[in-house]
């Protein structure tokens, strides 16, 4: 792989690299970052978490001079936390260029991102509803845009931003660049391509494996009834640095993060009902470290980069074996390790398996965690923790009162009871989630081989309408109103995979789009 050194790039963008770790650049870094520093147009396919937000961020910023006062760069993304999760990246990889750069997004207060805008921005991110509110306004104009960015663009059009985002790219002056980036090249992408985009090169980086080699997948076979006890011991044994729970409904998620807390967990829940601050207040907590169990929806599914997530647990079992692909994305990032953990009810055995074939990956069968699996696991992090305070060698106050125990009684018991003390008891408070419906395996053969691409939509598509138990959580209702700018995010499949020790394969998936379907069916909350 290239290093960064190798792409000439100005001084004070390279040292911003460097200062975010970054030693090679990844496979479609390598070969989408070349293209764009050309100046051409781009369309970019690459799996989760293989670092496309550099691909397009680092040749956009290295192109602005630092003079520049306009908006010249547009970025656009489907949801809220994305558009704040890119701004965050571009702002790092700015950090010694100075550019300025926005993220603007629905729901924040508009007068204070007309404030914001008063400070010249050269780079603006952000959905295309209230993207389009500003320019209506004034207060966002276009004509000196000189390179657009369409990130996510399929789950953009699934979402129903079409309209949005051909308005708003009608505005920007026709000589600029263009990239697109999307996991999957359905016909309306590539209509989109042909409309607004120049003799575009494609960089197509689509491993033959979905799911990455570095997440340890296991399943556990429990039922309905049982999943909040599994859940608990599991998450006592394994004691995760950072988890995402995933839960199929709002009512689930808000459930099952209530429940956690009850039992002394810090967990929060994160889903489409929510209003936007208290959205923006979890994913805080969560990148901070200051709740370490994200309980949400299939909304967390997509693109989101959150440094530590070692596990991704399904609670329950996505409909989709995109969305498990997607879920189980969030962790195992940037070639790091991670696992999931799914948890299937044995009504649920052949949807599993439907997933497995899919994803051509099998996970292996784990038994429920025993009690005193969990007990040892709570017990090991009070060793560590303790441990780390042995080594920090900050207890000198602590010690004459220890010298007064040791007279009376002997080391071990001391320490034991110490050891049960810091460990604590989990609360135990009786926990009742209301059961959800059990998902059914759809008749359907997929054949990734010889369509040559992973998922076989259509028969997605079919199988789960018959499925009258199907319930999603998400605001699809809400995208039928396309002024509003509250899109806000969508759970919504996707192929795709991690890691990019993966290797390279440039076929370039195109597959009818028949999602469409269900985005405006409105039989899905
Ligand atoms: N060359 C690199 N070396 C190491 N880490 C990197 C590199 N490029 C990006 N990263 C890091 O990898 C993580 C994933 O990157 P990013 O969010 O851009 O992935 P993505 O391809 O957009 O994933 P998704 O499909 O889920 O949106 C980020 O934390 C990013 O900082
Ligand atoms: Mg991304």
């Amino acid at each position: 792989m290239k290093t960064f050194a190798e792409f000439n790039l100005e001084p004070k963008v390279l040292q911003a690299i460097t200062d975010l770790g970054f030693e090679e650049s990844t496979p479609i870094q390598s070969q989408a970052i070349p293209i764009a520093l050309e100046g051409k147009d781009l369309i970019g396919q690459a799996q989760t978490g293989t670092g496309k937000t550099a691909a397009f961020g680092i040749p956009l910023i290295n192109k602005i001079p630092t003079s520049e006062d306009r908006i010249v760069a547009l970025i656009m993304t489907p949801t809220r936390e994305l558009a704040i999760q890119v701004a965050e990246e571009i702002g790092k990889l700015t950090r010694y260029k100075g550019l300025r750069s926005l993220p603007i997004y629905g729901g924040q207060e508009i007068g204070r991102q007309i404030r914001a805008l008063k400070k010249k921005p050269q780079i603006i991110i952000g959905t295309p509803g209230r993207l389009l509110d500003h320019i209506n306004r004034k207060t966002i104009r276009l004509e000196d845009v000189q390179t657009v960015v369409l990130d996510e663009a399929d789950e953009m059009l699934d979402m129903g931003f079409m309209e949005d985002i051909q308005s708003i790219l009608k505005l920007v002056p026709a000589e600029r660049q263009t990239m697109l980036f999307s996991a999957t090249m359905p016909q309306n992408i590539q209509r989109l391509a042909q409309q607004f985009l120049r003799n575009p090169e494609h960089v197509s980086v689509i491993p033959k494996q979905v799911t990455a080699p570095s997440i340890d997948q296991a399943y556990i076979e429990v039922h309905e009834r049982q999943k909040f006890e599994a859940l608990s011991r599991l998450l006592d044994m394994e004691s995760p640095d950072l988890a995402i729970i995933f839960g199929r409904t709002k009512r689930r998620v808000d459930e099952l993060s209530e429940a956690l807390q009850k039992r002394g967990y810090s967990a929060e829940g994160l889903h489409g009902d929510l209003s936007q601050n208290q959205r923006d207040s979890v994913m805080r907590k969560f990148r901070d470290g200051s709740i370490d169990v994200l309980v949400a929806t299939d909304v967390a599914a997509r693109g989101l980069d959150v440094s530590g997530v070692s596990h991704v647990i399904n609670f329950d079992l996505p409909q989709d074996p995109e969305s498990y692909v997607h879920r189980i994305g969030r962790t195992g990032r940037a070639g790091k390790e991670g696992k999931a953990w799914s948890f299937v009810t044995p009504r649920e055995m052949d949807h599993l398996h439907f997933i497995e074939r899919v994803t051509r990956q099998r996970m292996a069968r784990k038994p429920l965690p025993s009690l005193s699996e969990a007990i040892e696991g709570k017990q090991r992090i009070t060793a560590e923790r303790l441990l780390e305070v042995v080594e920090s060698d900050d207890f000198t106050e602590y010690k004459a009162i220890s010298i007064q125990l040791l007279e009376e009684y002997d080391s071990v018991s001391l320490l034991a009871a110490a050891v049960k003390l810091l460990t604590g008891d989990r609360k135990e408070v009786t926990i009742e989630l209301t059961p959800e419906e059990p998902l059914r395996a759809k008749k359907r053969k997929p054949d990734i081989r010889s369509t040559g691409r992973p998922f076989n939509r259509s028969s997605s598509t079919g199988g789960r309408s018959g499925g009258g138990n199907y319930r999603r959580d998400d605001n699809r209702g809400s995208s039928a109103n396309k002024s509003s700018g509250e899109k806000s995010y969508r759970d919504k499949d996707r192929s795709g995979s991690s890691s990019y020790s993966s290797k390279r394969n440039n076929e370039n998936r195109s597959y009818s789009n028949d999602r469409r379907s269900r985005v405006k069916s409105p039989d899905n909350n």
